[in-house]
């Protein structure tokens, strides 16, 4: 059964549609949501925990329902949230037992599942000292034993790299990996970085400007995910344009424009449109195949 579901899910602010009739089906598993900065990945996110209502469409999360049920799904699912919210004056112990016990853990299972979370998250040996000293590395360990200590069946991880040196990246990633590998939590863990999910996902999910772009496992996703750069001497804005009305799902990475390749048809549309704008083709080639591409990420993994 899915763990997440979402249907025609939409969310509209009054400058911008942030989800646009959004449907997935998340399997148990780590799973990847991928996006560049703006696509509604924090939106998704907040609509499923009850945080944030959906302009229309549905969401569940474990079978039930976000808008009705949603003190049965904060008992069984926990969250890690993107931006720094740790009180600074207190031990990262004294913090996440207070946490458990807002989940409801009486306090001798509360103080043991914080040692053992704060153990496994790596910060045994720091527990006691003020989190306001802790170093981001340790602070994003800190956000990541609230969200496990519960034992919860689920947990939303919203950019858990941010702001760390590639060791620290590496290190949340295998312990991000852990968590279903070790526990059999399901994870949802978003990244403006296609690269590191792939890496420990498996199952990864690509939205764009609220649309969903793609919903694969990312064995398939690295084996088929083949790509076409197009870049043209002018008008590339117009050439997008017209790409997207021939059905294309194209992605601009500056100069260039990413073009699935879905069959052979793909380069005769490409021709066509481009001849039809009036421009000349520069180039027309075939890409490498890692998800990164979507987004134009070379070089930064
Ligand atoms: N409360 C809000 N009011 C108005 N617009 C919002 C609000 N929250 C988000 N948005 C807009 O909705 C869009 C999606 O934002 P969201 O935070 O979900 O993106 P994201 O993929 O999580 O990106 P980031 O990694 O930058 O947080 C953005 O254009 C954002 O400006």
């Amino acid at each position: 059964m899915p763990v997440i579901q979402t249907e025609e899910l939409t969310k509209r602010f009054p400058a911008v549609t942030a989800l646009d009739r959004l449907t997935i089906d998340v399997e148990p598993g780590v799973v990847g949501l991928v996006g560049a900065n703006g696509a509604g990945k924090s939106t998704l996110i907040k609509i499923l925990l009850g945080l944030s209502e959906a302009t229309s469409g549905q969401a569940r999360m474990l079978g039930l329902d976000v808008t009705t049920d949603g003190p049965k799904i904060r008992e069984r699912v926990g969250y890690m949230p993107e931006h720094d919210c740790l009180p600074g004056d207190v031990s990262a112990t004294e913090f996440v037992v207070h946490m458990a016990r807002m989940s409801g853990l009486p306090a001798d299972a509360a103080r043991e599942r914080t040692a053992d979370t704060l153990r496994h998250v790596g910060l045994y040996e720091e527990r006691y000292r003020p989190i306001g000293g802790y170093s981001t590395g340790m602070k994003q360990r800190v956000k990541l034993a609230q969200a496990l200590v519960h034992d919860p069946e689920i947990v939303l991880l919203d950019e858990p790299t941010n702001g760390l040196d590639p060791v620290g990246r590496d290190d949340m990633l295998a312990l991000i990996r852990r968590i279903y590998t070790d526990f059999g939590i399901t994870v949802l863990v978003t990244s403006h970085l296609l690269g590191e999910l792939e890496r420990i996902s498996d199952h990864v999910v690509v939205i764009d400007a609220g649309r969903l772009l793609r919903s694969s496992s990312t064995s398939e996703f690295t084996r088929t995910s083949q790509f076409v750069a197009v870049e043209v001497t002018a008008e590339p804005d117009t050439v997008a344009g017209q790409l997207k009305a021939a059905g294309l799902d194209v992605v601009r990475d500056g100069h260039l424009m990413v073009v699935p390749l879905e069959d052979e048809s793909v380069y005769d549309i490409v021709r066509d449109t481009v001849a039809q704008v009036g421009v000349g083709l520069i180039r027309l080639e075939q890409r490498r195949h890692h998800i990164a591409e979507v987004f134009g990420e070379r070089g930064s993994q």
